[in-house]
Parts: structure tokens; C-alpha cells; sequence
């Protein structure tokens, strides 16, 4: 199946928010049968600013403090409404795509020692089971087959170049840091690969880079 066909449109609606007033449109994963959000400010060209959001309903419905999800989602949001683009709120993304079970038994996991990376080794299931073909799919519908996008994550830019949007800028999204994710976020950096620019630590408060600019 093409990438083009991954994300069926479903309808259109206005959303006002604390941030400012929205557009969502509703995107059905052809595939998977996950329902996709497209959270629109203005009218946005190529090159627009993008956040392509992994959901996670422990972060961003109870506040937890254990992720940045709900404080990364709110900087989105508002960045987005400022300067006009797309919040794509990702469904099925939750758990990094092992769901929201899995990730409370990692959680659980983690409790007994285990890194973010390895509970879900451990649980016999991929460290990162995401993957962005509908995403892709959405966002050409709307015309955005070039974006700025929001993440400390380069995997999510290498997934978007391979469904052909091109990703012209990475807009770093480093917030929601605390002493409870600390450790979690340095794991972040240092085993998958995301850049973050200061690892957090509270013993110096120094920044002490974990991946050199050009990884
Ligand atoms: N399996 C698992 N998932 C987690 C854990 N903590 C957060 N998540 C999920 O991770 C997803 C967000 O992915 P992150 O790796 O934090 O960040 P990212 O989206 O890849 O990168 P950014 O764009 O920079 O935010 C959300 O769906 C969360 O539910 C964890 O310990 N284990
Ligand atoms: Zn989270």
C-alpha cells in the first residue's frame, strides 16, 4: 500500500483551546485503525512548523512526571498557535507503540532497576515500536510536503524524509525536564539517540552535553 492511501481524512472541525483557537482534522490509519489528530493554526504552506506527537495519556492527562509528554504537547501547542502549523497528535504511538499496558508493565519494570530501554527488552518488545507512514500520509494531504519539525528526536525526522516530507529544519522541544525524569531523560540521550542539550543533571548545574552536535 502506497504511503499516500495510510491516512484516510474523516472530517474537519473548529477546536478553541486555552492556547487559542484551532482547526482539528481527523485522520483513520488505513492500517491500524488508530484515529489521528491534525491540531491546525492558520493556514499553513511548506515549510510550516510541525510537532508530530506520540500519545501518552499518563503524561498528558494526569500530569505524571515520570515523561515531558504533557509539558512538550502544552510548548507545542502554543508554538504552534504563535507562528501557524500543525500539532500532530499521534494515537497508537502510545508507549512508543507498545501501548499503554505494556508501558505500565515497563514502568513497573523500571521500579526494579531496568532503564527505559531495557523494561521493554525486557517484556520481549522493541525499544521504539513507532512508525510514521501515516503521518507522512496526513501531512501531504495538507499540502505539507516540507516541514520545520518540533523534536529532540532524529528518528522522527529520518521516518518522515523516508515517507517523502521533507524535514528542513529540526526545531529543538526541550521542556518538562525534573528531578523525577532525570535519569530518564539522560537514558533518552545516551541509548536512543536524542538530543538533548543538557543532561540534566542537578549535582553541578553545569550543561554537560551526552550527544555531540553533529550525532
Ligand atoms: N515504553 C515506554 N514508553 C514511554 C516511556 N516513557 C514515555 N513513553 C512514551 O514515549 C512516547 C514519547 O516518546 P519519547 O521517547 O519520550 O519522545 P519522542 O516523541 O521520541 O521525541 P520528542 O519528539 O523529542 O518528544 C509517548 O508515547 C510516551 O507514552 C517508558 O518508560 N517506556
Ligand atoms: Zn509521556
Amino acid at each position: 500500500m502506497s504511503d499516500e492511501s495510510r491516512a484516510r481524512f474523516e472530517v474537519e472541525t473548529h477546536l478553541p483551546t486555552e492556547h487559542g483557537e484551532f482547526r482539528v482534522r481527523a485522520y483513520t490509519d488505513t492500517v491500524t485503525g488508530d484515529l489521528h489528530l491534525a491540531i491546525i493554526s492558520g493556514d499553513p504552506k511548506p515549510g510550516a512548523l510541525v510537532r508530530l506527537h506520540s500519545e501518552c495519556l499518563t503524561g498528558e492527562a494526569f500530569g505524571s512526571l515520570k515523561c515531558e509528554c504533557g509539558p512538550q504537547l502544552d510548548a507545542a501547542l502554543a508554538a504552534i498557535h504563535e507562528q501557524g502549523g500543525v500539532v500532530l497528535y499521534l494515537r497508537g504511538h502510545e508507549g512508543r507503540g507498545i501501548g499503554l499496558l505494556n508501558k505500565l508493565r515497563a514502568y513497573r519494570l523500571q521500579e526494579d532497576g531496568l532503564d527505559t530501554v531495557d523494561a521493554n527488552l525486557a517484556l520481549g518488545l522493541p525499544a521504539d515500536a513507532r512508525e510514521y507512514a501515516a503521518a507522512a500520509s496526513a501531512l501531504i494531504d495538507m499540502g505539507l510536503t516540507s516541514v520545520r519539525l518540533l523534536t529532540n528526536n532524529p528518528a522522527k525526522s529520518n521516518a518522515l524524509t523516508a515517507h517523502g516530507v521533507e524535514v528542513i529544519e529540526r526545531v529543538p522541544l526541550e521542556v518538562g525536564r525534573n528531578a523525577v525524569n532525570d535519569a530518564y531523560m539522560r537514558t533518552k540521550a545516551l541509548r536512543m539517540g536524542h538530543l538533548l542539550s543538557d543532561s540534566g543533571s542537578s549535582d553541578n548545574g553545569h550543561p554537560d552535553p551526552l550527544v555531540p552536535p553533529s550525532a
